[in-house]
């Protein structure tokens, strides 16, 4: 944290203003220095959030990437999403000569995400169900090199049809968004390896994005893709792209919807989920894609997991943010030995 006169440029103020007395009228800052692509810079650092952070003492500053990181600063947090192991590299080297700064998060933490793999694998062995549900992951396949074996494994592994198939490697790469339901096995060989295939489980076309800011969890409805019934799949062969349909900031929380569908998961479900996944991924910021078996009142599928999503389509992201920043600064501080 900072005390008055320590702050270089800051993000989002003009030059020579006078140092914006934070909402709580201290004189305390807290500088974030942020890594991010263009586009993730214009999604979440939108005006918005940075004044209603500056009136809180938080500023944003950017991170040159021309410049040795090391030359940089002082910051309290560093929070990033850039891809490459270079970048790896110099949060690493960063994050060992200053202990003391909070990186958001640390990179091999991220890595865990990047596979679609190691993505569902904590769920998968958390095997989560109560009295109030059951949460688990569709059956998968992991085809890394011969796709021309693919029908005679799915017969093997007992997948039913229809499958989605998806990039094994998530690496924020549009490619990593190129994903294919398939209708019969065999055309399957027709995709290129590394993928995960993944049963297509009806959800009644309603997915549930569970954004997580350290300990709070926002729950998003989204549109989804729909069933797919039986009849449809005895009629239907082959493969097919489908766009991402889940992402748009279109909320479907307006839309009337079978509650039996659109009930949100059971908090308790979500609170322990939440937390097992935040201490065994090492992750503050991260989202859970999920769906509801059609069907059933609580038998849930986490079919995604992303780091760091986008939090500017979640509804007071400014709020449940800000307030994040600043428990972990004061958390920090409060663990600080009295020098
Ligand atoms: N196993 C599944 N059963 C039913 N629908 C699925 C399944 N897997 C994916 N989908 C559908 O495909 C969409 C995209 O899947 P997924 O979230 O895994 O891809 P993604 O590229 O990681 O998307 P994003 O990162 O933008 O959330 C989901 O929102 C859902 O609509
Ligand atoms: O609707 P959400 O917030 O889930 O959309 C996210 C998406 O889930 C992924 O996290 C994207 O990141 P990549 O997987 O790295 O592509 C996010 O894109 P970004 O440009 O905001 O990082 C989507 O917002
Ligand atoms: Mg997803
Ligand atoms: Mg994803």
């Amino acid at each position: 944290m900072r005390l008055n006169g320590e702050i270089s440029h800051r993000e989002g103020e003009g030059e020579g203003e006078e140092e914006a007395e934070n909402e709580v009228g201290s004189s305390q800052k807290v500088v974030v220095g942020y890594a991010l692509t263009s586009k993730k810079k214009k999604s979440f650092l939108q005006p918005k959030f940075l004044s209603f952070a500056r009136n809180k003492g938080i500023f944003f500053v950017a991170i040159d990437l021309n410049k040795p990181l090391l030359e940089q600063g002082p910051f309290d947090v560093v929070l990033h999403k850039l891809s490459g192991k270079e970048w790896r590299e110099v949060i690493e080297e960063y994050s060992e000569k200053h202990p003391e700064v909070t990186i958001l998060d640390p990179p091999d933490a991220i890595q865990h995400l990047h596979n679609r793999q190691s993505m569902l694998q904590d769920v998968a062995d958390l095997n989560l169900s109560d009295c109030y549900g059951k949460v688990g992951v569709p059956r998968q396949l992991f085809v890394i090199k011969n796709p021309s074996t693919i029908p005679y494994e799915i017969t093997k592994a007992g997948m039913k049809l229809p499958l989605v198939a998806k990039p094994l490697v998530v690496d924020g790469t549009a490619k990593s968004h190129e994903l294919f339901l398939a209708y019969d096995e065999f055309s399957l060989s027709e995709l290129e390896p590394p993928l995960v295939l993944q049963e297509f489980v009806n959800h009644g076309g309603l997915l549930f994005k569970i954004y997580i800011v350290g300990e709070t969890i926002k729950v998003v409805r989204r549109f989804s893709l729909p069933n797919i019934s039986e009849h449809e799949l005895s009629k239907v062969d082959g493969l097919f792209r489908f766009p991402r349909v889940s992402c748009a900031a279109a909320s479907a929380d307006e839309a009337y919807l079978d509650p039996t569908i659109a009930e949100h998961p059971p908090r308790s479900l979500l609170e322990r989920l939440a937390g097992e996944l935040r201490r065994r991924l090492g992750l503050h910021l991260f989202n859970i894609d999920m769906i509801r078996e059609y069907g059933t009142k609580n038998v849930f599928y986490v079919i995604d997991i992303n780091y760091f999503p986008g939090y500017g389509k979640m509804p007071d992201y400014e709020h449940v943010f800000t307030d994040f920043l600043l428990s972990l600064v004061q958390n920090k501080f409060k663990k600080k030995p009295d020098t």
